[in-house]
């Protein structure tokens, strides 16, 4: 085959497919494949069109607009054709618009009007003596959609012209536009589709075409649409416009909507709106997805034409696309640090909004499950600004006919521990206490000032360990040695040395820490107290019932439940053997029967010397004794360090009793 016969083969296959997209996207309002590469195939097409000349045959979907307006509505007959745009893509393309136009119309340089361009759809509006009698699609550019009834339930529309003063109104008024969806209210409709199991909107073009184009305008008026105005057909008693920015503003004093628009002078003054413009764009309330470029002179338009299917005067400069059709490879779960099951949708790589993106998120279960992606699915991913990257939407007539929906695991993929659902429903953690993929946080928690209280051992030290594979359990950080610690990297000698001092020292240690240490989900440190009075040894807990573990006090059906799964956990089990193996010995919390803190309501108050506020209070409590956050009349004592500010002033307004540090030391020695 020669290349004209390979490029003619090209051009048919291109036709169909073309043909394809446009009837998803045009009358289904469900496109199969992005923007982005509906515009790849357009300009392969445009290009063997350009290289062979006599493939533009007068069907081919370079020379069409739209698609064909949908059987069911009534036809509206255009006054003047609604034409399409050319689109841009760079800077290269817009130093040959600009080039072009300046040529011919043999001027040195251009007046424009740059508008944010809508990602919705065109319609044309009709005003008879200032009441709206119709509105339509652009359909294929010449025959639109009758879509009056549901045209008259978008609020924002008004029904009929209030002019300001001194403005006539014309006898009829035809004006052209964009319908579109807030970003708001996409979400809302998406989010409402979901809910009833309907089919997402991939983007908020579709969600407004597919709201306006629906057949029982009930429908229409229950998704709130917007709209705005850009263009006037010339008629009776409309004004003759001598620039584009003149017919918007006489637009606006006849009370329809205009968006905002920015004059530019020349190729420079274009270049910085688009700038300007693409950075403010998420922060309009509305998708953008580029700037409109036109012409502002109305008499150099009419110079300028068109050709096939778009004006000469103005172009669509579009913004890099943020959304990006592709196809799920496969599903994982990825467990994080604080043992979240978070399922992850493995793409085949893309670029979008710049970057090029192989994974998206899935958040959680019940997303999963709502959005129903499955391996083998073709889906729409987006990614705008910063955000993570995320899949709007799946393409339901692409799905494989073998396709199942994922199963969620019931265990770790990491650690094999059972995975439970958290109360609020919607996360799924694993319960491992010793899982690699929670290790690092498990661990600085074990360190912590409430729980072991190892002093030296933070976040930085514990990733170290982690990532070094020193430390798999709790366990392992007692079998550190100070060579061992040596070998990591920035530890010196002194460093290592506090650390062994500090690991040793915390395995004298309470059972309430030791409980709280083992970061169990929902026990805090008020939980682990209740728990330790009730288990004073931890072995204990393993056989416990779901009941027994409910009688403690303050502790719930759900707690009690996460509490249950955790000491059933084998691997959790064998983690606690192992520290009791290792040395360290939690007390036995001391059941105070008499003392002078015995029932007593005692605040503190102030920087102590020799202990911390934790400890203090442990010693309080260890011996019967509450402590309070702040002074009232019930208090019975008042702890006063260095620099006690309203409380003991409040303190000794009261008359309440006040130890300094010394005499609340020598309180508990006498009652240790
Ligand atoms: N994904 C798919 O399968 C698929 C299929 C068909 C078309 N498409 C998309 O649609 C595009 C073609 O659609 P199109 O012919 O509507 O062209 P277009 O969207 O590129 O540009 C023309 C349209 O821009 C709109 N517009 C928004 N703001 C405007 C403003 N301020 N002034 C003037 N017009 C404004 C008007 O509706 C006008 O008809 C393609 O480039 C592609 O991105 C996608
Ligand atoms: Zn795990």
């Amino acid at each position: 085959m020669d290349d004209f016969q390979n490029a003619a083969a090209r051009a048919r296959e291109l036709h169909r497919e073309l043909a394809h997209h446009n009837y998803r996207y045009y009358v289904l309002d469900s496109p199969e494949v992005s923007d982005a590469q509906y515009d790849k195939l357009m300009r392969e097409l445009q290009d063997l069109e350009s290289r062979h000349p006599s493939l533009q045959t007068p069907d081919s979907p370079t020379q069409r607009v739209g698609g064909a307006a949908a059987e069911a509505f009534g036809e509206v007959v255009h006054r003047a054709p609604m034409l399409s745009l050319a689109n841009l893509f760079e800077d290269q393309g817009l130093i040959e618009f600009d080039e072009r136009i300046r040529k011919l119309l043999g001027l040195p340089a251009i007046s424009y009007v740059c508008e944010p361009k809508l990602d919705g759809l065109a319609i044309a509006l009709r005003y008879e003596k200032g009441a709206f009698v119709q509105g339509a699609t652009r359909g294929d550019g010449t025959t639109g959609e009758d879509v009056t009834a549901n045209l008259r339930t978008i609020r924002s529309l008004p029904m009929s012209l209030f002019p300001q003063d001194g403005v006539k109104v014309p006898e009829v008024l035809e004006v052209r536009g964009e319908v579109f969806i807030r970003k708001k209210d996409f979400q809302k409709l998406n989010e409402k589709r979901e809910e009833e199991g309907e089919p997402l909107f991939a983007n908020p073009r579709n969600a407004a075409a597919g709201s306006l184009r629906q057949l029982d305008p009930r429908m229409t008026a229950a998704r709130p649409l917007s709209v705005f105005l850009y263009e006037c057909v010339p008629g009776e008693g409309v004004p003759a416009f001598k620039t584009h920015i003149e017919k918007l503003e006489y637009l606006k004093t006849l009370g329809l909507p205009i968006n905002q628009y920015r004059r530019a002078e020349g190729l420079e003054g274009v270049r910085e709106a688009y700038d300007a413009s693409l950075k403010g764009r998420h922060e309009l309330p509305f998708e953008v997805d580029g700037m409109v470029v036109k012409v502002d002179d109305e008499d150099q338009r009419k110079r300028l034409g068109q050709v096939s299917k778009s004006p000469r005067w103005a172009v669509a400069y579009k913004f890099p696309p943020e959304e990006e059709s592709t196809e799920v490879l496969d599903i994982g779960i990825q467990v994080g640090r604080t043992g979240a099951l978070t399922p992850v949708a493995h793409l085949k790589p893309v670029k979008v909004g710049g970057v090029t993106v192989a994974r998206a998120t899935l958040h959680n279960e019940d997303e999963l499950r709502r959005k129903d992606v499955r391996k083998g699915d073709t889906v729409f991913v987006r990614r705008a600004g910063d955000v993570i990257p995320e899949i709007v939407s799946v393409v339901l007539s692409r799905r494989p006919a073998d396709s199942a929906p994922f199963e969620f695991p019931r265990h770790c993929p990491v650690c094999h521990a059972v995975a439970t659902k958290d109360e609020d429903g919607a996360i799924i953690r694993c319960t491992g206490a010793s899982c690699p993929a929670q290790l690092v946080e498990k661990i600085r928690h074990f360190a912590s000032r409430l729980a072991m209280d190892i002093e030296g051992l933070g976040d930085k030290l514990a990733t170290q360990l982690v990532a070094t594979g020193s430390v798999k359990t709790f366990a392992d950080l007692y079998a550190l040695t100070r060579e061992k610690l040596l070998t990591l990297e920035r530890m010196g000698d002194k460093s290592a040395d506090n650390l062994v001092a500090a690991l040793e020292r915390s395995k004298q240690t309470t059972q309430r820490r030791f409980l709280y240490a083992l970061g169990i989900r929902h026990v805090g440190d008020a939980t682990a107290k209740a728990l330790a009075e009730a288990f004073p040894q931890a072995e204990k807990l393993f056989g416990a019932s779901l009941e027994d573990i409910s009688r403690v006090k303050d502790v719930g059906p759900i707690m009690a439940q996460v509490i249950h799964t955790f000491f059933q956990e084998p691997q959790n089990q064998e983690a606690i053997r192992a520290l009791l193996a290792a040395g360290v010995q939690p007390a036995a919390p001391q059941v105070a029967t008499g003392g002078p803190f015995v029932g007593k309501s005692v605040v503190l108050t102030g920087a102590m010397t020799g202990m911390t506020r934790e400890q203090a209070k442990e010693e309080v409590e260890r011996r019967g004794g509450k402590v309070a956050g702040s002074v009232s009349r019930k208090t019975d004592f008042v702890v006063a360090g260095e620099d006690a500010g309203s409380k003991l002033k409040k303190a000794q307004e009261l008359g309440v009793r006040i130890l300094d540090e010394q005499a609340f030391l020598q309180m508990l020695q006498t009652n240790a």
